[in-house]
């Protein structure tokens, strides 16, 4: 049932949703209110806060932590009944992982965008705006933790990814009915964690330059379902010596993440090394989950938890 006359606060970040075309490129120009301003007259009490202003692709884990904590304001309001958060598509499944990981209470949070600039004239972004600030009014969404709303489809948050750069509706839920473990709430900026790429022919320091920079943590994006050359292995082996928190994921977007492969290289190798299988998750949302855990001050016992029940 949606209800009338319900406070749904919508956060304002950017993206193509809020784009204008100009001469050197598309940029966010529509200012939150202006953005609102766009969509069908509603019964529903709409409170607007503009929190950023960027295109999704340059967004920083510090400003994921702004929207977070923005997000936390608007529900600690007992007469918010939903709330809307307006992104980018392009990290819109980091973003969303993020919020879904701390999302603890029943309440919906919508996440929408739009796929074609303000001022295009077939602009999709009023009819997701509108149908995103519906779902947050909605009881039925109360329970399902952050949803994504884009093209006339809802989109669980965990699981999601951006499967098609120019589609209306183009996010996909890989992995369906994920269980939704809630991670306690963290500032992620203070946690780095690496997304590697591995392919034919990659550069095993590449992984210790990542340590050489920092990184409490690592996810690799293997081939197949979580192998690589031995090489690599041994590079793994060398990051988690220096207590890297290693989390091995795979390319292939369908099926799971599984120690069946030996040979030196395989996920065999890995597991044996000491890398935690994230079986379901893309790269992407695992990234986000293993940030969130080390910036809290988890470690491997924590991952290794929370990767095996996500
Ligand atoms: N459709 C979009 O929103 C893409 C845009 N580059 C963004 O992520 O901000």
């Amino acid at each position: 049932m949606v209800n009338t006359g319900a406070v749904v606060s919508i956060l304002t970040t950017g993206g193509t949703i809020a784009s204008r075309g100009f001469a050197g490129g598309a940029r966010p120009d529509v200012r939150g209110d202006d953005l609102v301003a766009t969509i069908a007259p509603t019964d529903l009490v709409l409170r607007v806060r503009e929190i950023l202003h960027v295109d999704s692709s340059a967004i920083l884990p510090a400003d994921q932590d702004a929207i977070r904590l923005a997000v936390d304001a608007e529900f600690a309001d007992p007469d918010v009944c939903g709330v809307v958060v307006t992104h980018g598509t392009d990290t819109m499944e980091e973003t969303a992982m993020l919020l879904d990981l701390m999302h603890d209470d029943p309440r919906p949070l919508i996440m929408t965008g739009a796929q074609r600039p303000a001022d295009s004239p077939d602009a999709d972004g009023p009819t997701n705006l509108s149908a995103a600030i519906a779902a947050a009014a909605d009881d039925r969404s109360r329970g399902s933790g952050v949803l994504i709303a884009m093209g006339g489809s809802l989109t669980p948050a965990r699981g999601a990814t951006k499967l098609d750069s120019g589609a209306l509706a183009p996010f996909a839920e890989i992995h369906p009915g994920l269980a939704r473990p809630v991670l306690p709430r963290t500032c992620i900026a203070r946690a780095r964690v690496d997304l590697l790429s591995l392919y034919p022919g990659v550069d095993p320091e590449l992984l210790d330059w990542s340590v050489s920079r920092g990184a409490d943590g690592m996810v690799l994006s293997a081939t197949g379902s979580g192998n690589t050359h031995p090489e690599v292995v041994a590079a793994v082996t060398r990051a988690i010596d220096r207590g890297v928190v290693v989390v091995l994921c795979s390319r292939v977007p369908r099926g799971h993440v599984i120690a069946h492969y030996g040979g030196g290289g395989g996920a065999v190798d890995l597991v044996h090394e000491g890398a935690i299988i994230s079986p379901w998750l893309r790269a992407s949302q695992s990234r986000i989950a293993l940030q969130v855990i080390l910036a809290g001050g988890g470690g491997r016992p924590e991952a290794d938890a929370f990767f095996g029940t996500a």
